[in-house]
């Protein structure tokens, strides 16, 4: 993984372009299911296997369905991605955001094992990313964008989870694309389109796949099969 570390971002958030093939990103968007939407105000999403409950538990004894796990996954594994993670990838939640939708910057938090995986599908956006402030004001906090191009995986661990917040500006232009503003410009798969269009990155419709832990798992269904003592 460490060719692929973006600099400059605390520990650790790590930049793989081309990390599916367009065909395989085709596959997926074809299989993503049309009438599973959760709309939001700003997006729509899916929470598979299941959502969270209000405790942040994961109540569900179905996988994932085979169109998330093949061949992503896998692929996890030979990067040992979620090596550390009590159950592996156990949920993925499906964004949408169609030109001009995004997300407030926020952070993922406790109810998952600090490891998030996000392959991105259909368009290109900018990631901002921002240190979480100290609370005493008046610190410069460290401000990163990240640009994610379709098919690319962006995984944040560490530091990098815990300690920084990320949003996607709801705008249907990112602006000032370089070398200079964007964290993992040497990294991107292809800087080209970016250069050639005066910087400017215009946003179509983009889907997030963003694979993690949910550290509680319930064995209620086990219970109820007399299989839950250990
Ligand atoms: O779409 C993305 O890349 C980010 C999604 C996100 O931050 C989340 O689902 O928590
Ligand atoms: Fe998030």
């Amino acid at each position: 993984m460490e060719p692929h570390r973006i600099p400059s971002i605390p520990a650790s958030m790590y930049y793989i372009p081309n990390f599916i093939s367009p065909d395989e990103e085709s596959h997926i968007l074809n299989k993503i299911p049309s009438n599973r939407w959760i709309t939001l105000t700003h997006r729509r999403l899916q929470s598979l296997p299941a959502r969270l409950t209000a405790t942040n538990t994961l109540l569900s004894s179905t996988p994932l369905p085979e169109f998330l796990t093949t061949p992503i996954t896998p692929r996890f594994n030979g990067l040992e991605i979620f090596a550390g993670a009590p159950h592996g990838v156990n949920h993925c939640l499906i964004n949408e955001y169609l030109p001009g939708q995004g997300i407030m910057p926020h952070e993922d938090g406790a109810a998952y094992h600090p490891v998030v995986a996000t392959v991105s599908l259909g368009g290109t956006v900018v990631l901002d990313v921002t240190e979480k402030g100290g609370g005493s004001g008046g610190e410069k906090l460290g401000k990163w964008r990240i640009l994610q191009e379709p098919r690319s995986l962006l995984v944040t661990m560490g530091s990098a989870y815990t300690d920084t917040l990320h949003g996607i500006a709801e705008v249907h232009e990112d602006d000032d694309l370089n070398a200079e503003t964007v964290a993992n410009w040497e990294l991107l798969g292809d800087r080209e389109p970016f250069i050639a269009n005066g910087g400017l990155n215009t946003r179509t419709t983009r889907i997030s796949l963003t694979y993690r832990d949910v550290k509680k798992v319930s064995t209620i269904g086990s219970k109820i099969l007399g299989r839950g003592k250990s």
